[in-house]
């Protein structure tokens, strides 16, 4: 069997006394898609965060392609294909949508930038008729495709995208979902926290449940029945 491409071990987040993560250990195979789901302040965002190297682990390690990146700060991580889309779109509303994808590229090497913003157009055509608009002008929904433009840029190899359809219509919800298969299809892998469960489910291989900042719960999707849903995330997630 191959190494997992991600490998999160007893991974431990505090912020003061509160404990977000405690001791919290999964993997990710390369390619596959691994939904997290689990209650409000489970641990979710946490988990994103620590992967993506905005937060450091107070213990535990994370390994990412057969390196130790436990305590990479987010710019060392990006570079390397490991990639945090933040809950709240990371997206610079004062500049152009053009500035915010150029800003994206400037980690491709000079020869490729033009190419990396090219392909964002062709897959987000709407950004492209708006490239001189104000980011902060544009609608939730397409901050969000801004976001998935950007993190898409740098051909990452993981993408933690973080509730990435809050507060979107379900129209928008279908073309955030659409640019994450695309990834997919790019051989992405990725790491999907999202609040439709069904919806995370649906496009996930694999699912794992916080609870309390530690897993309760992981397996195939196939595997994460209604019963299962209920028992862990109350019957309104089920
Ligand atoms: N900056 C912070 N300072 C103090 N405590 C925090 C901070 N961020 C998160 N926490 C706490 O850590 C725990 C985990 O929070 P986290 O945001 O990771 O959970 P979550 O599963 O993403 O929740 P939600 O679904 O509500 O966004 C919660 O108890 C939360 O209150």
């Amino acid at each position: 069997m191959t190494d997992p491409l991600l490998t999160v071990d007893a991974v431990e987040v505090r912020y003061g006394a509160a404990l977000a993560l405690a001791g919290l250990s999964l993997t990710v195979a390369e390619g596959s898609v691994l939904a997290v789901v689990g209650p409000n302040g489970a641990g979710k965002s946490s988990l994103a965060r620590v992967l993506g190297g905005l937060v450091r682990p107070t213990a535990g390690t994370i390994r990412f392609a057969g390196r130790d990146v436990t305590g990479w700060g987010a710019h060392r991580a990006r570079q390397a294909g490991l990639v945090h889309l933040p809950e709240g779109r990371g997206v610079f509303t004062g500049l152009t949508v053009a500035e915010n994808l150029r800003m994206a590229a400037a980690i491709v090497p000079r020869s490729e930038r033009a190419d990396a913003v090219g392909r964002a157009y062709t897959l987000f055509p709407v950004l492209a008729e708006r490239r001189r608009q104000l980011a902060g002008s544009l609608s939730g929904g397409e901050q969000q495709m801004i976001s998935l433009a950007r993190g898409l840029i740098v051909s990452p190899r993981v993408l933690v995208a973080d509730e990435m359809s809050l507060g979107l219509a379900p129209k928008m919800v279908d073309v955030v979902f659409e640019g994450l298969s695309e990834a997919r299809g790019a051989g992405v892998t990725i790491v999907l926290i999202e609040q439709y469960v069904h919806r995370a489910l649906a496009f996930a291989d694999h699912c794992v449940v916080l609870h309390r900042g530690a897993a309760a719960w992981s397996g195939p999707v196939a595997e994460a029945t209604d019963d299962v849903l209920a028992r862990f995330l109350g019957t309104s997630a089920a």
